[in-house]
């Protein structure tokens, strides 16, 4: 009993120390985010000389994507994703709104051999690239070993190996020119886990790894010409995850993009959206993992991805 209670005690001790030294973090990041906000104020950057790829054009956050960066001027879109017809409709939204010229490609980003060919013929057709935006995924759902093998391959090969083929592409032009920048779209399932969607999950933490790994290695190189952002929006409101019940906190596609563009251009290294998600963050990597299943059960994100993972 005696035991108990000191484990008890010093587990609390420990959670008030982290919560403690939490609070001096956000307070301390928070004067940083706003000092540099101000500074970059001056230095934002202007997409509109920019020729941005996107894939995971043909629908959804890509759609909103290529009509942002047309709103914000962007000089050329190159759209890229499976459905030729959908892609040649978002081509006649994009050019509808200015001065941008738009191309499409049809391309299975989860071929690997189809992505360097492609992106061989993009550059040889239209020029380089200057802002790619890596956002095309997929999720198939179910409990792992309810989920078929081929599932599992395929969500690593769209969600996280494309991102290897796509920037390994075209990182060397930009850095020969000395100028570019690579998004990558994760997801907050990339910061925790809701059960039931494990290929994803794993998915997405590795996109969220492998930006951290291409911002630390142009650190490295001292390379502050090609920017990197990854941006991890919560439950969004398109085709995906459209049998997910939960609709608290859920963004809408326009507002992923708009937050994406805005990203871009302050050279913003990484984007949790909405802003609610940075807690559950904290949570998952700060404190024992009993607070996080707390939250989950309370707010009812549990049963919301067992349901969906039910319907699929
Ligand atoms: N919806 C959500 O709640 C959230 C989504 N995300 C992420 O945002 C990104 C966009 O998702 P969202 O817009 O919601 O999803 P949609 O299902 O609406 O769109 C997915 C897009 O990816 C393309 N795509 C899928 N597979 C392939 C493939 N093999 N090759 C090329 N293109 C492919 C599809 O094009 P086509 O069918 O023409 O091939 C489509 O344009 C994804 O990476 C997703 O994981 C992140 C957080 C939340
Ligand atoms: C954890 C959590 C929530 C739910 C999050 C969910 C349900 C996220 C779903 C994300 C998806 C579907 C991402 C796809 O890539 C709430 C209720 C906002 C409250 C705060 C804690």
């Amino acid at each position: 009993m005696a035991h108990f209670l000191t484990r008890v005690l010093k587990e609390l001790c420990e959670s008030f120390l982290r919560v403690l030294l939490l609070l001096i973090v956000v307070v301390f990041r928070s004067c940083q985010v706003f000092c540099l906000r101000v500074l970059r104020a001056e230095r934002r950057k202007d997409v509109s000389g920019e020729t941005v790829l996107i894939t995971g054009a043909s629908r959804g956050i890509g759609r909103c994507l290529a009509l942002e960066f047309a709103k914000h001027g962007a000089c050329t879109i190159i759209l890229w994703g499976r459905d030729e017809e959908k892609l040649s409709s978002v081509k006649k939204e994009v050019e509808e709104i200015g001065k941008t010229v738009c191309h499409f490609y049809r391309c299975d980003v989860g071929d690997r051999e189809q992505v360097y060919r492609t992106m061989q013929k993009v550059q040889e057709n239209v020029g380089k690239i200057t802002i790619l935006v890596n956002n095309a995924g997929v999720v198939h759902g179910g409990a792992l070993l309810e989920t078929k093998d081929d599932n599992i391959e395929d969500t690593l090969r769209v969600n996280t190996l494309s991102h290897f083929w796509t920037t390994k592409s075209v990182l060397p032009s930009m850095l020969s020119n000395g100028r570019g920048h690579v998004v990558g779209i994760a997801s907050t399932l990339g910061l925790f886990a809701l059960p039931g969607v494990s290929d994803y999950v794993t998915s997405k933490f590795s996109v969220v790894g492998f930006y951290e790994s291409l911002a630390a290695e142009l650190r490295a190189q001292g390379r502050r010409d090609v920017g990197v952002t990854c941006v991890c929006p919560g439950h969004t409101t398109t085709d995906m995850f459209k049998d997910l019940t939960t609709q608290s906190f859920s963004l809408t596609p326009q507002q992923v993009a708009e937050q994406t563009v805005d990203a871009v251009k302050n050279n913003q290294r990484r984007v949790i959206l909405p802003r609610i998600m940075h807690f559950t963050w904290i949570l998952n990597s700060w404190l024992p993992g009993s607070w996080m299943r707390t939250v989950l059960y309370v707010t009812g994100a549990m049963k919301d991805m067992e349901n969906f993972c039910a319907k699929r």
